[in-house]
């Protein structure tokens, strides 16, 4: 009998366990590794090179929890489209190991401690953008552009660049002209970012009948789309050095990785077929942005020392 309850119980483990990584799963963790370097950074930069250890912990607490809310809700409304691509089918809502109400339960959950954790330990300016940014994540994007129209990322993606709001105004309780900088900076890096992985598996997108860009397009607009987009966002991220916000360590670095992104978008402006030229943009696309926020905090302890 004690046996019987033993193994019982030592089964249960593995099962628990992968459940809890099917909810894990839910808030696409490789995503907000991301989304707290641009929240941090924007803190760093918004306290002058001091931010209190306990806001900051609770500042990316709470931001981690509204996106991974969001993501939640992401992938219950995009159940069906993620069945029929080969990069989203295996997820647990479309293989059918997290029920629609369950996931709906969850991502309301980690909407509400969200909102519990910014209001009461930042302010409730933070827990209001936060909060705005999932309803335009949830709303704007997934429910209506997503499915509609090849701009659909390039309007949804002003919800990707609401977390450095959010980590500006947990330090201020206001926005400055620098906080919408790095609003900017996020909002133009988005479509370099993101069409260049959906060339990558533009296919998959066909199947679904997503009307993402390059399928609508084809590889060729949506390479030059890109170089555009990239050429814009360089000045931008330069932009920071003349309103006083960054020195020129940041300049320096910002003038470089602008110079190696460019290089990326124009090979793939010369080979918008070339499947490789399209998956290193995206990569390049994610140290970019990683190590332009990494330049941010290590100039402020320079510029504010
Ligand atoms: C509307 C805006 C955006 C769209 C449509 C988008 C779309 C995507 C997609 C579809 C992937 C592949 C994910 C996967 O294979 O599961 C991806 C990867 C990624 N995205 Fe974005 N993204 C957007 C904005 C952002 C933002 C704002 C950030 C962070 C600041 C970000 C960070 C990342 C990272 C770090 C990865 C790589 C994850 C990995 O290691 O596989 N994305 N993005
Ligand atoms: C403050 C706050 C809560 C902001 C929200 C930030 C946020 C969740 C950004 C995520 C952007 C993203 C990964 C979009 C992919 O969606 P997709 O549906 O195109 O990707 P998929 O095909 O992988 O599901």
């Amino acid at each position: 009998m004690q046996e019987t309850l033993l193994s019982r119980a030592e089964r249960s483990v593995p099962r628990l366990s992968a459940a809890l990584n099917d909810y894990y799963q839910l808030t696409k963790p490789r995503i907000q590794v991301l989304l707290l370097i641009t929240t941090a950074g924007a803190m760093w930069i918004a306290g002058k090179g001091h931010v209190e250890p306990l806001l900051l912990l609770v500042t990316l607490l709470g931001g981690t929890l509204a996106a991974s809310s969001a993501n939640a809700f992401n992938c219950l409304i995009d159940r069906d489209i993620d069945l029929l691509m080969e990069r989203t089918r295996r997820r647990a809502i479309p293989a059918g190991r997290i029920l629609p109400w369950q996931a709906a339960l969850f991502a309301t959950a980690l909407a509400v401690a969200s909102f519990a954790v910014l209001a009461s330990f930042a302010n409730l300016f933070a827990a209001l953008l936060a909060i705005s940014g999932i309803g335009f994540y949830v709303v704007i994007y997934t429910l209506w552009l997503k499915r509609t129209t090849t701009q659909n990322i390039v309007i949804g993606g002003a919800a990707g660049a609401i977390p450095p709001l959010v980590g500006w105004a947990a330090v201020t309780g206001d926005l400055d002209w620098s906080a919408w900088v790095l609003f900017g900076i996020i909002f133009l890096w988005t479509p370099p970012h993101f069409w260049a992985l959906a060339m990558m598996i533009r296919e998959d997108y066909r199947k679904a009948g997503v009307p993402m860009l390059p399928v609508v397009a084809g590889d060729e607009a949506t390479a030059r789309q890109i170089f555009i987009y990239t050429l814009v966002l360089v000045p931008v991220t330069l932009v920071l050095y003349p309103l006083g916000t960054m020195g020129w360590i940041y300049l320096l670095a910002a003038g470089a990785l602008g110079l190696w992104l460019t290089h990326g978008a124009f090979r793939l402006l010369k080979a918008p077929n070339d499947r490789k030229e399209s998956r290193s943009l995206f990569k390049r696309s994610i140290f970019y942005l990683m190590l332009l926020f990494v330049a941010m905090g290590i100039d402020s302890i320079f510029l504010f020392a």
